[in-house]
Parts: C-alpha cells; structure tokens; sequence
C-alpha cells in the first residue's frame, strides 16, 4: 500500500477561545481527488495551513505521504499549492514568473507546462503586475499543474475564471488524476466539486461533518418526485420511503423519496398516473441541508 497523500490526526487548531479546527481526522489516499467544502470559517484555509506547515497544530498532527507537514523542507517536495488570493511578482512577467515557480518545487513537466499555457490562453509576454485576478489564478494553476508534485492543495481555485477557463481546470484536474496525482480542493463551488472530485469532506465549525463519495452523498438524500393522477390521487403516507407529500394541485402530488423506490413506484402504478417526473438534489441543495441542520 502506498502512503496516503494525506493523513491527519485529531489535527487541532485553537486562536484563544475559538476553535479553528477541531480533532480532524482524515485520510486521502494518493490518487485520489478530494474535495473539501464548508461555509465561510469552517476552517479550511486553516487545515490547508497546517497541511502546508504555515502554522503550528495546537494538537495532533498532519503528514504528507507520511513526512510529518512539519518537516517543511521535506513536504513541499511532495506538494504544489494554489492559494485563494494569488500574489505575483508585480515586475516579473509571466514567463519569469513561471520559472522562478518551477525552479523552487520538485520539479516541472516543460512540455505540459507549454501545453497549459495554451489551454489556458495564458499572455507570458506582460508584467504580471498588469494580470486581472483571474489572469494570475491561472499562471498560479498552470505552475502547479506542471509540477512533478504528486498532491495538489487548491484553495478556491477557480474563484476569478470565466467558465471557458473552469472548463480547462477541470481537464487539468482529470489530467492530474489520469496521472495517479492526488489533488485536495477547496471549493464554494459545488457544481465543480461534483463535476471533479472522487470524495468530499464536509467540514463546519472546526468540525469534519461527513466524508462521502460524491454518489453517496447524493444516495443519502431523497429524490423529489411530482406525480399527476387522471383519476383518484393515493394514499402515499404511509408508503415506506415516501415523505413530505404535498397536494400542489388539482390531481397533483409532490413528494420524496429516499432509500429503495419500489414501494412508491408500486403504488403509482396501481393509479392511473398521467405525468411523472422525478429529480435528484444538487450538491448545493444536499450541502444546505446539512447546515440548515443542526448537527
Ligand atoms: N489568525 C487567526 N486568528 C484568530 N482567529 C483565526 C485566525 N485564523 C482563522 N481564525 C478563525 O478560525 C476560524 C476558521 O477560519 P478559516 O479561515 O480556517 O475558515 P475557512 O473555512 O477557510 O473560511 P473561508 O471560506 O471564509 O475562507 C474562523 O472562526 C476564523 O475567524
């Protein structure tokens, strides 16, 4: 078994009386794209941080392919980062900027950098202190995606792209794992999470809520259904998986539904149905559920 690319135990954070992070234990296996989702001050960036080594747990602690996050110098040969707000050497050009990034990592793929460059319609030519935000996200992204580095740490990094260029993340991000890279995101968005990662972790108030394969995730949660009868509307209250039903019209019935369908469906067939359509969460739907929740 190959080492996880990253592996936390009771990973603790405190600022004074505020918990940042709380007992964290995860584990992502090398090759694996995880994403990690949570509401503003969930503690994300912190996790990232003490991942990185730019902070020090209060308790527990964090290692990168079994090198302690503390042995820095040893870590970041194993890492490439991507921070939310990319700052760039404001008189170098893209192109120094480039180099000056590849030269203090584990390495750099010249031929799949170029490549990126193209991708992402990177200018190299001008001062980076001209790029808009979005501009110094991608020579950000495209020097992480052409290191060697075998785990990629995303924070928010698709913020300032248009959705052409969230289009070329993406790739990038299949390309990383058609290569057996490891990529950690942390990500608001959630249709980009769905459409990338294997697994999401879920973390609120210092606190992993859930870890999940994407489909799981979905599974755990009801699908909705709205059902219109030519004839007599059933009784679906007490049909195991059937819940919230609602009468939204004249012959019409809205309802979810969790766990296996078939009771519902036999239901529905010995009706007279006229019109069914059934719909699966979102991501983002699924995520408010569990802050509107109190747990
Ligand atoms: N240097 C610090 N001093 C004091 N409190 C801090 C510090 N850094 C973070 N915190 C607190 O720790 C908690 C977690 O913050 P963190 O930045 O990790 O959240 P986040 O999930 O990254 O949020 P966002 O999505 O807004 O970036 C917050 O309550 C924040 O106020």
């Amino acid at each position: 078994m190959s080492a996880p690319a990253i592996r936390t135990e009771h990973l603790t954070k405190r600022y004074g009386p505020v918990s940042a992070l709380d007992g964290l234990d995860l584990t992502v296996p090398a090759g694996e794209v995880f994403g990690f989702l949570g509401p503003n001050g969930a503690g994300k960036s912190t996790t990232i941080r003490l991942l990185l080594g730019l902070a020090r747990p209060t308790s527990g602690r964090a290692w990168i392919f079994d090198i302690d996050a503390a042995d820095v110098a040893a870590a970041h040969q194993r890492l490439a980062y991507v921070p939310a707000d990319v700052a760039l050497w404001p008189r170098l050009t893209g192109a120094e900027v480039l180099e000056l990034l590849g030269a203090v990592g584990p390495g750099v793929d010249r031929a799949y950098r170029d490549e990126l460059v193209e991708r992402f319609a990177l200018d190299l030519s001008k001062p980076a202190g001209t790029y808009s935000t979005g501009n110094r996200q991608k020579v950000a992204l495209v020097a992480a995606f052409a290191t060697r580095a075998p785990l990629l740490v995303l924070d928010e990094p698709t913020s300032g792209l248009d959705p052409l260029m969230e289009r070329e993340f993406r790739r990038a991000v299949a390309d990383a794992r058609a290569d057996g890279r490891t990529v950690f995101l942390c990500s608001h968005q959630l249709a980009e999470v769905e459409a990338v990662c294997d697994r999401v972790g879920i973390l609120r108030a210092g606190r992993l809520v859930d870890v999940a394969a994407v489909p799981d995730l979905r599974a755990l949660h009801r699908t909705e259904v709205q059902v219109r009868f030519a004839g007599p509307v059933p009784d679906l209250d007490h049909v195991p998986g059937v819940q919230a039903v609602e009468r939204t019209g004249e012959g019409a019935v809205r309802f979810t539904l969790s766990g296996p369908p078939g009771p519902a469906l036999r239901q529905l067939a010995a009706a007279d149905v006229s019109a069914v359509s059934m719909r699966e969460p979102t991501l983002e739907e699924i995520f408010l559920d569990y802050y509107g929740e109190d747990r």
